[in-house]
C-alpha cells in the first residue's frame, strides 16, 4: 500500500472519507471532497501512462550491459542503437529511453509538437526534456496538429537515419498519438499542402481515426510500414503508446511500422462516401493510381517488433487499483467508449440513475424502461469492452460507494463557434443528465479529462459535475442549454463558481485519450 500510495501523496494525506462510509464524518462530505478525490484519482491513472515509467515497464539492459530486453526478446547491444520518434508524448519518451541506453545509444531525431520543450520547461517536468548535450535532435511542429514545413523537415531527417541503418543496427522507434501529423512524407508528386487539405477536409466531414489514416498511409512513404522498410535490414523496435481506442498497432500514428493491410480500394471507397472523389487533385489520383499496379505490394515488417508500452487501460486499471484504497468498490466500464458526446452523456446519465436504485433499492430511482433504456443505449454506442453487467453487479444492495471508470474519446461534431473540448463537453452535457434524474440519498459526480492534459483548444483538461449544475448555473445567470448550443463549454465552466469545477493540470507529457469517472456515494 505503500508503494500504492506513493503515486498519490495527496490522496495519502486526504481524510479517507469512503472508508467512513455510513459515518457522521461522512454524512458531511462536501461535493468538493468527492471533487478532490476524483482529481487525485484522474492524476493517479495519467501517473501510470507516463514516458518514463512506461519506457522503463517495457525496456531494460540485462546485467552485463550487453542485451537490451524488450517484453521477451533480447538485442545485442554494441553502440548501434539509433532512435526515432514521433508524437505528442514522444519527448519524455526519448528523455528516459535515452538515459537508458546511455553510450549505446549513437543518435536519433524525434519529432514532437511546438512548443512542447518550453511548455515542459515552464511546467518543471525536467524529466520530460532531454539532457544539453543529448545525442537527440529534436524537431518540433504540426502546430495544431497539422502537418508543416517543420514536420517535413523531421520526417526528412528520421527518413534519412533509418535509411543509413545497416544489418547490425537496431532501430528504437518512439511512438504516440499526435505522429501522423509529425511525419508527413508525402509520395511525390503530392505535395504537403494538398495533404494538409486532404486530411482536414476528411476530418471536418466526420471520417474516422481509421478512415483519416487509411488515406493518410496510401500518400506517404513512411506510414503504412513504409519507416520500417526505409529501416531494413537493421532490426527495429517500436514502442507505442495508444491514443486509439482498442490499441490498433496499424492506425496509431498511421502505423509506420505496420505493413498497410488497405488496398486502393478502400482509400477511393472512403474518398467516395465523403464526397471528396471527385475534386481529388491530379497528384493523388496518380499516386492512388500506381499504388495499384505496384508489383512489390505493401513494405513486409518481418524484422519489427511492435509493442504497446502503454494505453487508456492501463491508466484506468491503476485509479481502480487507487479508488480500492479508498475504499471504493471500483469497475472499468470500458477503455473503449466512442460515439457521439450527446449520446455518450444520456449514457453516463441513465448509469446513475440505474446504479442508484441498485445500490438503495427503497429510493425512487430507475424505472425498468430506464434500465432498458441505458441497455438499448450501450448497444448502439457499439462498445466493444463494455462491461456493463458487471457494473451494475457492483452496485447491487447496500455495499457503500462506487467508482466507475471508463475511457476512450467520444466525438463532437462542432456547430458553434465557443470555446470547449470533449471532456468538457461531456461534463456539461452529464451534469445536463444528472440534473434530470434526481437521486436523492446519493452524491453523484462525473469528471472527465483528457489524459495530455489539454481538452480541446483550451487550458484545462476538462472538467466535473453533480447533478445541482444547472440550479448552480441558474444562480448565476448561466443557462446550461444556450452554452451547449454554442459548444461553448469552457466558457461555461470558467464562469461557473470562479471556475472550480475545471480540471487544471498543465500539460501531462502523455496521451492516452480521456478518463471519465463517475462516483456514487449514498449518504
Ligand atoms: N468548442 C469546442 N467544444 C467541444 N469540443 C471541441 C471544441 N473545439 C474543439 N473541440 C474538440 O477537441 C478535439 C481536438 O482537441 P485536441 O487538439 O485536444 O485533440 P485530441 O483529439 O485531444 O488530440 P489527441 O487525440 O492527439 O489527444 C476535437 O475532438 C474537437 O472536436
Ligand atoms: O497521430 C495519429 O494518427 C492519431 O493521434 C492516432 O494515433
Amino acid at each position: 500500500m505503500a508503494a500504492a500510495l506513493q503515486l498519490l501523496p495527496r490522496v495519502a494525506r486526504a481524510p479517507l472519507l469512503p472508508l467512513l462510509w455510513g459515518g457522521p464524518v461522512a454524512r458531511l462530505a462536501s461535493g468538493m471532497a468527492l471533487a478532490e478525490q476524483a482529481q487525485q484519482l484522474f492524476e493517479s491513472a495519467v501517473g501510470a501512462v507516463l514516458p518514463g515509467p512506461m519506457l522503463h515497464r517495457a525496456l531494460s539492459l540485462d546485467p552485463g550491459g550487453r542485451q537490451l530486453r524488450v517484453r521477451d526478446r533480447s538485442f545485442q547491444l554494441q553502440q548501434n542503437v539509433y532512435l526515432v520518434g514521433f508524437g505528442k508524448a514522444v519527448l519524455g519518451m526519448a528523455a528516459a529511453a535515452e538515459e537508458l541506453l546511455g553510450q549505446h545509444l549513437v543518435q536519433g531525431v524525434i519529432s514532437v509538437p511546438k512548443g512542447i520543450r518550453a511548455a515542459m520547461e515552464h511546467a518543471g517536468k525536467r524529466e520530460m526534456l532531454l539532457k544539453p548535450h543529448s545525442r537527440v535532435q529534436v524537431f518540433e511542429g504540426a502546430e495544431d496538429n497539422l502537418p508543416d514545413r517543420d514536420a517535413l523537415r523531421a520526417a526528412l531527417a528520421i527518413q534519412q537515419l533509418a535509411e543509413g541503418l545497416t544489418a547490425d543496427d537496431l532501430l528504437l522507434v518512439l511512438i504516440s498519438g499526435g505522429g501522423s501529423a509529425l511525419l508527413p512524407a508525402p509520395i511525390p508528386p503530392v505535395t504537403l499542402e494538398e495533404k494538409q487539405t486532404l486530411t482536414k477536409l476528411l476530418a471536418a466531414r466526420g471520417a474516422t481515426i481509421q478512415e483519416l489514416n487509411t488515406i493518410r498511409k496510401a500518400l506517404s512513404q513512411l506510414k503504412g510500414g513504409g519507416l520500417a522498410q526505409a529501416a531494413y535490414p537493421a532490426q527495429v523496435v517500436s514502442l507505442i503508446l495508444s491514443d486509439v481506442v482498442g490499441d490498433p498497432v496499424e492506425v496509431i500514428a498511421s502505423g509506420p511500422t505496420v505493413a498497410s493491410a488497405h488496398n486502393v480500394q478502400d482509400c477511393l471507397h472512403i474518398l467516395n462516401h465523403y464526397g471528396l472523389r471527385a475534386a481529388l487533385p491530379r497528384s493523388v489520383k496518380t499516386v492512388l493510381a500506381r499504388a495499384d499496379s505496384d508489383p512489390r505490394g505493401p513494405p513486409s515488417c518481418g524484422h519489427v517488433l511492435n509493442v504497446i508500452i502503454g494505453s487508456n487501460a492501463l491508466a484506468l486499471a491503476e485509479a481502480q487499483q487507487q479508488a480500492e484504497v479508498l475504499g471504493y468498490r471500483a469497475v472499468v466500464l470500458s477503455a473503449a467508449m466512442q460515439g457521439d458526446v450527446k449520446n455518450v452523456a444520456q449514457f453516463y446519465g441513465l448509469l446513475a440513475q440505474v446504479a442508484g436504485t441498485r445500490l438503495i433499492p427503497s429510493i425512487a430511482g430507475a424505472s425498468v424502461e430506464e434500465d432498458a433504456k441505458l441497455h438499448e443505449l450501450a448497444a448502439e454506442l457499439q462498445i466493444p469492452d463494455l462491461q456493463l453487467e458487471q457494473a451494475l453487479e457492483a452496485m447491487v444492495g447496500d455495499r457503500g460507494p462506487v467508482c466507475v471508470l471508463a475511457g476512450g474519446e467520444p466525438t463532437v461534431l462542432l456547430q458553434g463557434s465557443g470555446k470547449g473540448g470533449r471532456n468538457q463537453e461531456l461534463a456539461l452535457r452529464v451534469g445536463a443528465e444528472l440534473e434530470r434524474w434526481p437521486l436523492g440519498h446519493i452524491d453523484v459526480l462525473f469528471l472527465s479529462g483528457g489524459s495530455d492534459g489539454q481538452d480541446g483548444p483550451t487550458e484545462a483538461a476538462g472538467a466535473w459535475v453533480m447533478p445541482e449544475l444547472a440550479s448552480q448555473a441558474a444562480a448565476e445567470g448561466l443557462d446550461v442549454a444556450t452554452f451547449l448550443a454554442h459548444n461553448d463549454s469552457h466558457t461555461f465552466f470558467c464562469r461557473l463558481q470562479g471556475g472550480t469545477h475545471l480540471l487544471h493540470t498543465g500539460l501531462t507529457g502523455t496521451n492516452v485519450m480521456d478518463i471519465h469517472l463517475l462516483f456514487l456515494q449514498p449518504r
